[in-house]
């Protein structure tokens, strides 16, 4: 089980969810409580070791931001969390050194895209607002096959991160509101717990 930790701001932040055995960690640039600068993305990053995945949150910006948040950060994955179509990805994956990741975020409503219809490596499944803290309704939606390199996201907590990895069989899992004691404020214990019951959870389904 995969396990992606989103919305790091501080240098705590980072070596809490290293700690706790995250596989990714993720850095907002878009609007949002939890955004952070260039800068500070740069700085938490190198603290990250090369086992765990670096992940630039972005959200319908335009494409100099990017890449300059690319450039700057070093960060080896963008998680792309907009209405950005195929053109938009192309454009990244041109500029993406070779080797880092693609992530389409889409919010469900209804159906659920197929995998690799923006030829993303990973397909990120989520609730219509994003970083909500809000879960969503999966049943009756088609979610890909456990096969596929897909994460789940919306709502999870400590609590409800084990059925609900049950119920849909995700490849992988992301949070971010469910890890904090406050809005945009992580809980370093919380973070362990959500670690904790994902693994726990993976290791039972074998
Ligand atoms: O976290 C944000 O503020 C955010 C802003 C813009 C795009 C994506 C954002 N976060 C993503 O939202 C989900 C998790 O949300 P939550 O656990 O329900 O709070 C995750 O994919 C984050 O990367």
């Amino acid at each position: 089980m995969f396990v992606k930790v989103c919305g790091l701001r501080t240098e705590q932040d980072v070596d809490a969810a290293v700690a706790a055995g995250a596989d990714a960690v993720g850095f907002v640039f878009a609007e949002s409580v939890r955004r952070i600068d260039a800068e500070t993305a740069r700085r938490l990053a190198a603290r990250v070791p090369e086992s765990v995945l670096t992940v630039g949150v972005f959200r319908d910006q335009p494409l100099d931001e990017v890449r300059a948040a690319v450039e700057a950060t070093g960060v080896r994955a963008v998680q792309l969390h907009g209405h950005e179509d195929l053109a938009y990805f192309e454009a990244v994956r041109g500029f993406l050194p070779p080797g880092r990741t693609l992530i389409r975020a889409a919010s469900v409503r209804g159906q659920a895209p197929a995998y690799g219809e923006r030829r993303e490596d990973v397909l990120l499944l989520d609730a219509p607002v994003p970083g909500a803290g809000e879960t969503w309704d999966l049943t009756g939606t088609r979610l890909p096959a456990p096969d596929v390199r897909w994460l789940l996201a919306g709502g999870l907590t400590p609590a409800n991160v084990g059925a609900a990895i049950r119920t849909a069989r995700p490849w992988g899992v992301d949070v971010s509101s469910g890890i904090e004691a406050s809005r945009g404020v992580k809980d370093p214990e919380l973070i362990r717990a959500f670690l904790k019951a994902a693994r726990e959870e993976g290791v039972e389904r074998g």
